[in-house]
């Protein structure tokens, strides 16, 4: 089944509540929490999470592209997080960190940049549900998605059915009509979207229009 988590750093910042309020039918919403430290931009801290998760219908999909992430992660569960993305090349003892998200019970999800091998996650495989791979150097949205990084989705997902893990792969940058279909088939099952949802004048028509054509991707004979 796809899921599609719309990006709300593609909103208009001084409408955020209202953006959140706009995709009630998406799986999740993705907040892209940025410290500029670990990317240059500064994003959402959590009592603008907080304030967001009353105005939001889908569960919240938090992106952490922060520095010692270990240091933020309860304040971010208790702004109302449900499942929660670190960064591979953020943590210095991920294993741990993914335990202690694992115990503050949301989903937990290892996000990797384009440079950062698979092999980056492949250890700490038990103790996530997703892997987020990200299609863009992170920072900023709009950008166009990295070819390369849909190898690496299908190296992925060629791991985890030789280990019968059933995981989540999450794909984030770039995701529009034209490249969906394409990271589907690569074996991402996530989908965030930013500019291709926000930037539209209609996000919940934008955002029902991607999810076909990306189910249409999964469906044999349908052409997208
Ligand atoms: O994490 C990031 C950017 O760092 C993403 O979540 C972007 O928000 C995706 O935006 P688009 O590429 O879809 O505009």
């Amino acid at each position: 089944m796809i899921w599609m988590a719309p990006s709300l750093l593609a909103a208009d910042p001084a409408h955020l509540g209202d953006a959140a309020a706009a995709v009630p039918d998406a799986d999740w919403l993705h907040i892209d929490v940025m410290d500029g430290h670990f990317v240059p931009n500064l994003t959402f801290g959590p009592p603008l999470v907080q304030a967001l998760s009353r105005r939001a219908r889908p569960p919240l999909d938090l992106h952490l592209m922060i520095e010692a992430p270990e240091r933020s992660v309860e304040q971010y569960v208790r702004a109302g997080a449900r499942r929660i993305a670190v960064h591979a090349e953020a943590a210095g003892h991920l294993h741990r960190l993914l335990q202690t998200l694992g115990s503050l019970g949301v989903e937990r999800a290892v996000a990797i940049n384009p440079a950062t091998p698979p092999e980056a996650v492949e250890w700490v495989l038990d103790e996530c549900e997703a892997i987020l791979v990200m299609t863009v150097n992170p920072g900023w949205g709009g950008q166009r998605l990295i070819p390369s990084t849909l190898r690496k989705v299908e190296r992925l997902r060629a791991t985890l059915d030789s280990r019968g893990l059933d995981r989540r792969i999450v794909v984030d940058g770039g995701i529009d009509l034209e490249t969906v279909a394409a990271a589907v088939r690569a074996g991402a099952d996530t989908l965030v979207a930013g500019s291709a949802v926000f930037g539209s004048g209609d996000p919940a028509g934008a955002l029902a229009r991607l999810r076909a054509a990306a189910e249409g991707a999964l469906s044999p004979g349908k052409s997208n």
